[in-house]
């Protein structure tokens, strides 16, 4: 977590990151404009990446047990669309954490 917090990536792969909610530090920092706005929400151990095609994907510690826990939320025209448009996102953030994991 705590490496994946300081790269604060602005893309994985063809996946564009548009902000960046550390909710550690009850920070949500934009990335292209560099601003950093204050978050409200009980600080834990969460990053919450907004995409700029308006997916977002989140990361956080199981509490239970030694994983990584990803969520990842996506919008499409339809299921199929969805469908697709979750698998680059899942498939360009696991290459990137996977690194992180495993090098
Ligand atoms: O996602 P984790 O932190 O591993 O927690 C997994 C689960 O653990 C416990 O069973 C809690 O009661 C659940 O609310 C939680 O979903």
């Amino acid at each position: 977590m705590d490496e994946l917090r300081k790269a604060r990536h602005s893309s994985f792969g063809t996946s564009v990151v548009s902000a960046i909610r550390d909710y550690a530090k009850g920070e949500r920092y934009d990335i292209k404009s560099g601003s950093v706005e204050k978050l409200t929400l009980p600080e834990s151990d969460v990053l919450y990446y907004e995409m700029e095609d308006g997916s977002w994907f989140c990361v956080r510690p199981s509490g239970t047990e030694p994983k990584i826990k990803i969520y990842y939320g996506v919008t499409g025209t339809g299921l199929h669309n969805a469908q697709g448009k979750l698998d680059t996102l899942r498939e360009n953030v696991l290459t990137v954490v996977k690194k992180f994991l495993y090098e």
